[in-house]
């Protein structure tokens, strides 16, 4: 598993392009029949992608966390970014279609990745994984696609236009540490999470997904007043720490996979900054 150490944000203004891709976007996590992983010091986040093809894929441990099995220590929140499939969990097996999430509580030992139509629309299912440490087990849960709490945000004026969905939070599956959800940009809008804050009790995951091939999103990190960006493709992701902004805009419309970690599990709890006082 790639491992990546937690930076400040005293190190970007002195990052060239590779170095904040490097550092910051998180590329190649579904490799054919794989696990692809990445560990974030980042509160400890570790981003993984399943992708089932030829048969099921088993999720393995890693020796970088140190665990029997992958579940010991930690919780994870999953969204199939791909075509339909199915994950079993110590001999449940869940029904798991596109854009749909299933929470996996600490302590599940035996977790096997299977896509039900390989060859169908939307290709092989596509698993995306974001886990934390975790104290306790809470129950392994599955939320159907847009069975979340649904809020809608933006406007179409200002191309932001967007559905969240809140699948792992606070009054919703119960969790330790793991936030997770989807938003949806409506046809035509193109900026997601505008106007753009952080969360310093939080880091933040972003996993691009429904993107066209050939279209990119410039993602905006960094301090406040002091922002880069990422051209982001199709089913990549971007490491968030809880000192950066993280927004964007497409050249096409497109979802994303949000998901946090840290102090608290309080969405609301954002410093937000209007555009015109960033830099
Ligand atoms: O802290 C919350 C996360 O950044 C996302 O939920 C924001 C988001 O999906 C959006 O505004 O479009
Ligand atoms: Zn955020």
């Amino acid at each position: 598993m790639e491992q990546r150490y937690a930076t400040s944000p005293e190190h970007v203004p002195g990052m060239d392009t590779a170095e904040l891709r490097r550092r910051y976007l998180v590329q190649d996590l579904f490799i054919d029949d794989s696990v692809g992983a990445v560990y974030t010091h980042h509160d400890r986040v570790v981003m993984l992608g399943a992708k089932p093809v030829t048969g099921p894929v088993v999720l393995g441990t890693f020796p970088e966390i140190r665990s029997e099995f992958f579940f010991e220590h930690r919780e994870g929140g999953i969204v199939n970014v791909g075509g339909r499939g199915t994950i079993a969990v110590d001999g449940t097996t869940y029904d798991v279609g596109h854009g749909a999430c299933l929470y996996i509580g600490r302590g599940a030992k035996d977790v096997t990745f299977t896509s039900s139509d390989a060859d169908g629309e939307q290709g092989p299912a596509r698993f995306y994984v974001v886990s934390a440490p975790a104290h306790t087990a809470y129950p392994t849960t599955f939320v159907e696609a847009g069975a979340g709490n649904v809020r809608e945000l933006g406007d179409a004026l200002t191309s932001n236009r967007r559905t969240l969905n809140q699948y792992i939070h606070e009054n919703g599956v119960r969790s330790c540490q793991v936030v997770m959800g989807v938003t949806t940009l409506h046809p035509g809008s193109m900026w997601n999470t505008m106007p753009a804050h952080t969360h310093d009790r939080r880091m933040e995951a972003y996993l691009y997904f429904d993107l066209p091939a050939d279209a990119r999103v410039i993602h905006l990190m960094g301090e406040p007043t002091e922002t880069r960006h990422l051209v982001v493709g199709n089913e990549e992701g971007v490491i968030s720490p809880s000192w950066s902004v993280h927004s964007g805009v497409g050249s096409a419309s497109y979802s994303f996979v949000w998901a946090m970690a840290g102090e608290n599990q309080s969405f609301d709890d954002m410093d937000g900054f209007a555009i015109s006082t960033m830099r």
